[in-house]
């Protein structure tokens, strides 16, 4: 059985659910085999740590082909199970399983995981012109589905003259329950706010839109109170980020961070049934419409219509159209590709018919 020190490991955010499966992993077994987390993921190799070295690794072609059977692949936070062999080179022998996973569709409707095995989804809004609480209630429901806790992280606090208004809003629109935060993403107080989530050994992302302070916020957390003095970091705090370029990186006060090209702006990968278990409210009250298969639009007898407010059901309605527009590009895409196996058959009966005759 495969040897780790659990206190080291968990400083890269190993929580004890992800070895549960442990023993049902022959890879384990390898007397060279060791517990890793995937750092970064690149075209062709990845990186791990295992919480003391960083090292390039390639995945072994049959787990690829197990994880492209299923539409998956190795993602940023994985645990694996990765051997060193006598030339130095390390491979990925094996996946531990997952405690959960962000994964997108991609325009064409192909699944891309993104992410896994994270504690905490900080949802980055600003309370400028950029405050959207459709958005936000649509992040809100992904993170549901993917098991994620989030936390409502408001910047530009400094910026909104209405921003307690604007919170008021959001708390009585959004279930109540989660924790939501206003802070000046350049301050250290927005590392002070957000500490009780990043603590040692916990997996933070930020998703949020474009311009709504990710880097911002990003460059202050990376920041240990003594540098975050004086001009010197006003200067570099973009060059911080840029230098600390793996895709999974460590907090100074030791939470990872995964910040991942794809993830701050993410459709999920989820059907509508996932989708509405995202709106607990309407899956609730659609027991009580009068058709089973009602859609809340214009259907006699809708118990979801009048009981949620309208631009909730709208936002719901949103989501559902794109959850279906990605789906009919999945089965297009897989008529695509069956026709694509015809023809090249064709081709090669035909090329062989030519050669024979
Ligand atoms: N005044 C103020 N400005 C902020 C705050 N947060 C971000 N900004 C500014 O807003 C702009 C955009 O912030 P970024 O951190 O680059 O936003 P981002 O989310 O990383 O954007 P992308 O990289 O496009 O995803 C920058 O000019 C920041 O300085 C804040 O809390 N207060
Ligand atoms: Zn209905």
């Amino acid at each position: 059985m495969l040897e780790y020190d659990f206190a080291v490991l968990h400083s890269l955010g190993l929580q004890p659910a992800s070895l549960a499966a442990l023993a049902d992993i022959p890879e384990a077994d390898h007397p060279d085999a060791r517990l890793a987390r995937v750092t970064e993921v690149q075209r062709e190799g990845l990186f791990l740590h295992d919480g003391r070295l960083d090292t390039a690794a390639r995945p072994l072609p049959r787990l690829v082909q197990t994880l492209l059977a299923e539409a998956d692949a190795l993602v940023v936070g994985d645990w694996v199970i990765a051997e060193r062999n006598a030339l130095g080179e390390t491979w990925v022998s094996a996946l531990l399983p997952r405690i959960n996973q962000l994964a997108r569709r991609a325009n064409d409707g192909r699944r891309q995981p993104l992410a896994s095995n994270i504690d905490t989804a900080l949802l980055v809004m600003g309370l400028d012109h950029d405050f959207n609480p459709r958005r936000l209630e649509r992040y809100l429901a992904f993170t549901r589905i993917a098991a994620v806790a989030p936390v409502i992280v408001l910047t530009k606090s400094d910026l909104a003259d209405d921003g307690a208004a604007r919170l008021d809003e959001l708390a009585a629109r959004l279930p109540g329950g989660t924790p939501m935060l206003a802070v000046d993403a350049r301050a250290d107080s927005a590392r002070e706010a957000l500490a009780p989530w990043l603590g040692a050994g916990q997996t933070v992302v930020l998703l949020g839109a474009s311009g709504t302070g990710k880097s911002t916020l990003t460059n202050t957390l990376l920041a240990t109170p003594a540098q975050a003095t004086g001009a010197v970091r006003a200067g570099d705090s973009r060059g911080r980020h840029t230098t600390v370029a793996r895709h999974l990186f460590r907090l100074p006060g030791g939470a990872c961070l995964i910040d991942t090209p794809g993830l701050r702006t993410w459709r999920p990968d989820a059907d509508e049934a996932e989708l509405t278990s995202g709106f607990d409210d309407i899956q609730a009250l659609a027991a009580h419409c009068r058709y089973r298969d009602c859609q809340h639009l214009e259907e006699p007898g809708c118990a979801v219509r009048d009981a949620v407010p309208a631009d909730r059901l709208r936002n719901y309605h949103k989501v559902m159209r794109d959850a279906r527009q990605g789906s009919l590009t999945m089965r297009e895409r897989k008529a695509q590709t069956a026709k694509w196996k015809v023809i090249s058959k064709a081709a090669k009966a035909y090329g062989r018919a030519k050669r024979g005759g």
